[in-house]
């Protein structure tokens, strides 16, 4: 027979011991299979091989019966045994060359992998598609480190565009990150993960029927929402409907005044040093701040805010679930993520909470300096070559990126947000407009927590400009500038502490139309 076709989308792994106690295992996979299952793994560890073939028997006359590909977990004896339509094994069992030889050309082979080398090495032995993982921590495996969306990106991107060798990703796969994964894990060269692997998520549902329409959707809408991503990089045009930067810069006074009327809420997980300032800069501006570092409100907060700003600055684990907690009720009700990574590069501490919040969720817009915009480029990789900017502490060393515009543009694309990076030029970008800020002062660099308050900004103007996040950036930016400009005229000030109380006097008395008339703002085309 010839090997048949094999639709990866939602590919259900078996587990008894995980499957909910009032349903059998067998139960389990055909009300999978009614709401949606694509392909069948059973896998059992501890039977011995008369047993699994026992089981295996009636696992595939369900799935025969529905016209689903089986494939039996590492026993070939199994598989061969009961003409399973194929087998998937690890990287410490049987070798992938050895079953493909039991198993002849025609049926379906699949090896577990976890680094770009693997991939390269299942394509070249013969493998029909890899299992990328782990994804995420799960009750199934303990591994020293997963993978996330970005280290299966990772993987994706070491697969050539040519190659017919199909993916899953795996571990930890559930409703409320299916889309993310697939989204955020799509390579550069348009790869996208064909399907995800579902243990828990599928066998220890109560209703594995409707876990599976729900992962099957999610994994839809993911895979869309990814093809157009692709679509719109290689286009590298200016999206139909997206404000031209003159529009957007005409537009600031509105967004000015609707920023007053509507004082958007906004839920700051943010650090000690800056807390009572950036609560004041959002006030001054004309916002609302709640700062609320616990995670057991995060969720009912989730249903008040409009936006939420994410800063690392004081890093404490209570801190960082917190932001979690944020971040996910944030994606699930499309309110902006405004993300501040404070000194990512200055620690390991600091450098690996950046990858796990840029893998636990989607980040709207990202701000930070060169030093912080250059340790995420390290992270989220994809060749763009920037430059590594030291830091000391929270500041950033040096002068910066030689092409700072170009290193906006380019992490903007890859990681499908807007970033800000600030400095004494500030430079934002959503991937296809880019723009130089011109605007601001040095007094603004003396006191702390002048980019922090920037953030806090930027979230108040994303709350009030949902469809524009990168408007939203520049205002956030543009407005504290000039009251940075503002404040160091004025004759009380004699130095950091006076332009601090000054600062704030004028966020509060900027007015609308001189976010227009003084903004120094130009187009940066990379
Ligand atoms: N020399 C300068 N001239 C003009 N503007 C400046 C200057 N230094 C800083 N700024 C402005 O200060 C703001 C904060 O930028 P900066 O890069 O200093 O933030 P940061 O290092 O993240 O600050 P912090 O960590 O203290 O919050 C930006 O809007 C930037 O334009
Ligand atoms: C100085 C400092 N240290 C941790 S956070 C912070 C404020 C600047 O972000």
């Amino acid at each position: 027979m010839a090997k048949p076709t094999v639709d990866y989308s939602l590919y259900l792994v078996t587990d008894s011991g995980l499957n909910h106690p009032s349903r059998t295992l067998l139960q389990s996979v055909e009300d999978s299979i009614l709401g949606g299952v694509t392909l069948v793994q059973l896998r059992e560890k501890d039977l011995d091989t008369p047993a699994f073939i026992d089981l295996a028997r009636k696992v595939h006359a369900i799935t025969k019966k529905h016209n689903v590909p089986l494939l039996i977990n590492d026993n070939l004896d199994v598989a061969i045994a009961i003409d399973a339509e194929g087998a998937h094994v690890g990287q410490d069992d049987i070798s992938c060359v050895e079953a493909r030889r039991l198993l002849g050309p025609n049926k379906i082979l699949g090896i577990s992998t976890g680094t770009p080398e693997e991939a390269q090495k299942a394509m070249a032995d013969g493998a029909d598609y890899i299992g990328i993982g782990t994804c995420f921590m799960t009750q199934t495996k303990s591994p020293k480190r997963t993978l996330g969306p970005i280290g299966v990106r990772t993987i994706l991107e070491a697969i050539p565009a040519e190659s017919e060798l199909k993916t899953v990703v795996i571990g930890g796969i559930k409703h409320d990150n299916t889309r993310r994964v697939v989204t955020h894990s799509a390579g550069a060269h348009g790869r996208i993960v064909d399907g995800i692997a579902v243990v828990t998520g599928i066998v220890g549902a109560q209703d594995a029927k409707v876990a599976s329409e729900q992962l099957l959707s999610e994994f839809k809408i993911g895979h869309e929402l990814a093809t157009i991503k692709h679509q719109n990089n290689v286009r590298g045009a200016v999206q139909d409907g997206r404000a031209s930067v003159e529009d957007v810069i005409k537009f600031f006074p509105q967004m000015l005044t609707t920023l007053r009327e509507k004082s958007p809420l906004t839920h700051h997980i943010s650090n000690y040093v800056v807390m009572n300032d950036t609560a004041n800069a959002t006030l001054a501006l004309g916002g609302s701040p709640i700062m609320a570092p616990s995670a057991v409100e995060a969720e009912d907060l989730s249903k008040v805010v409009s936006s939420v700003v994410l800063n690392i600055g004081t890093l404490t684990d209570s801190f960082v679930d917190c932001m979690y907690e944020a971040g996910k009720h944030a994606n699930a009700q499309s309110k902006p993520v405004v993300f501040d990574p404070v000194g990512a590069g200055a620690t390991k501490l600091r450098e690996e909470t950046t990858r796990k919040i840029l893998n636990a969720m989607h980040v709207d817009i990202i701000k930070g300096n060169a030093g912080e915009i250059s340790t995420i480029a390290k992270i989220v990789g994809g060749g763009d070559k920037a430059e590594t900017i030291a830091m000391r502490g929270v500041d950033s060393l040096g002068s910066g990126f030689s092409n700072p515009a170009a290193v906006v543009q380019a992490l903007a694309r890859r990681e499908g947000a807007v970033v800000a990076m600030t400095g004494i030029t500030d430079y934002v970008s959503d991937g296809f407009r880019t723009v130089a800020i011109e605007n601001g002062h040095a007094y603004q660099g003396r006191i702390t927590g002048s980019g922090c308050m920037i953030a806090s900004s930027i979230a108040s103007f994303a709350a009030i400009s949902p469809d524009d996040h990168f408007a939203a950036a520049v205002a956030g930016i543009l407005a504290l500038n000039l009251a940075g400009e503002h404040a160091s005229t004025r004759a009380d000030v004699h130095g950091p502490g006076t332009f601090r109380a000054a600062f704030i006097d004028e966020i509060a008395n900027l007015t609308p139309q001189q976010m227009f008339n003084e903004a120094r703002i130009k187009t940066v085309t990379v």
